[in-house]
């Protein structure tokens, strides 16, 4: 669980402490009195990147010359400090030397307005979300990620200079290649989501009486990717790269039995809420070790009702830490109020 927060020079925080006391926080507080920017300091920890830029430099204070984060749980401190030459991660003291040591540290699965975009985006938006999550608990399926995408960056190379009649040797190399690993990211991608078709299902109907259906949508099954990599060659050498297989994968959100992207912003944003949780259910079931729910500007477009059942129905097996504008009451909940600018608390 974590304890506290402090920030340094942060967005819009000088100087913010905040110290959790329960397992579910609130943080309230007016546009722009930084609430986003507590939950992205947290996942910044956990991730050593912002949800919202890639410019790490947009995360430290105007005219400052870098950024503290310290985050304490009840059993680790971490700390991070980020500056234009780069960003130093410490675990208890102990500075860390490679980003991917410090990555999934501590764990934190994330909703934010952006992922909206789970639903109305590009396959490359929900193929990214499968990659990451599958990343974090399965450093096999990372492996064999990088593996797929070294092969088909040297088969697409190998594609940009080669002719009809040239020999194909070594595109079949690589070719089977590709198939072998890509086969096995295929395999975990459909285990992963038929897990979290069933955990979504599972959340979402306690707040709706729609159905939603998580489905994974292969490019190719095995058969037909490896037909395409043995006997479609002529149709890639034409593109002059890879034209099908697991880079091109897809998994689609129904409401209704029909793709749910037409659906309205609240229906949406409970969708995504719903696979949040869900996926925060196949996480914890696949490693051993704390996760912490951050919701930001969760409670938005939700219908009155679905806001308190939502409130009221909250993981208890998690530390959840939500912001709103939206006033709350509640007994359980502890809840921390930003002012406007709110940024020299002591
Ligand atoms: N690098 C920065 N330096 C100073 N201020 C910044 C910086 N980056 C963002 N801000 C300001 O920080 C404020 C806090 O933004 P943040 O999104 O965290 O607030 P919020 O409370 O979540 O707001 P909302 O409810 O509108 O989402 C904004 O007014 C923004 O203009």
């Amino acid at each position: 669980m974590i304890k506290k927060v402090s920030l340094r020079s942060f967005r819009n925080h000088s100087k913010l402490d905040l110290e959790f006391d329960n397992k579910f926080v609130y943080i309230n507080g007016p546009n722009g009195s930084g609430k986003t920017s507590v939950l992205e300091a947290i996942h910044y920890i956990s991730t050593t990147k912002s949800h919202r830029t890639n410019n790490d430099v947009d995360v430290i204070k105007n005219e400052q010359p870098f950024a503290v984060i310290k985050i304490d749980t009840e059993k680790k401190k971490y700390s991070m400090v980020i500056s234009d030459k780069g960003k130093i991660p410490s675990i208890n003291s102990k500075e860390i030397r490679k980003l991917s040591d410090v990555i999934g540290d501590l764990k934190v699965i994330m909703f934010a307005p952006e992922d909206l975009n789970i639903i109305k985006g590009s396959p490359s938006v929900r193929r990214g979300l499968i990659d990451l999550e599958l990343m974090k608990i399965d450093k096999e399926y990372l492996s064999n990620l990088s593996v797929y995408k070294n092969i088909l960056k040297q088969r697409n190379a190998h594609l940009k200079n080669l002719g009809l009649n040239d020999d194909l040797t070594i595109l079949n190399i690589l070719g089977k290649q590709l198939y072998d690993v890509g086969i096995k990211l295929m395999s975990k991608r459909n285990e992963f989501i038929n897990k979290l078709n069933i955990e979504t299902k599972n959340v979402y109907q306690r707040f709706s009486e729609y159905k939603i259906d998580v489905v994974y949508e292969p490019n190719l099954n095995n058969e037909m990717f490896l037909n395409h990599i043995e006997n479609n060659q002529k149709q890639d050498i034409l593109y002059k790269t890879t034209v099908n297989g697991p880079h091109r994968d897809d998994f689609v959100i129904m409401f209704n039995d029909k793709n749910a992207k037409n659906s309205s912003q609240g229906e949406t944003r409970l969708m995504v809420v719903a696979l949040k949780l869900g996926l925060l259910k196949v996480i914890k079931s696949e490693v051993n070790d704390e996760v912490i729910l951050l919701l930001d500007d969760v409670l938005s477009e939700l219908d009155n009702n679905v806001q308190n059942k939502f409130l009221n129905e909250l993981p208890d097996d998690v530390q959840v830490i939500m912001n709103s504008a939206i006033k709350i009451k509640s007994d359980k909940i502890q809840i921390i109020n930003l002012k406007e600018n709110d940024n020299e608390r002591p």
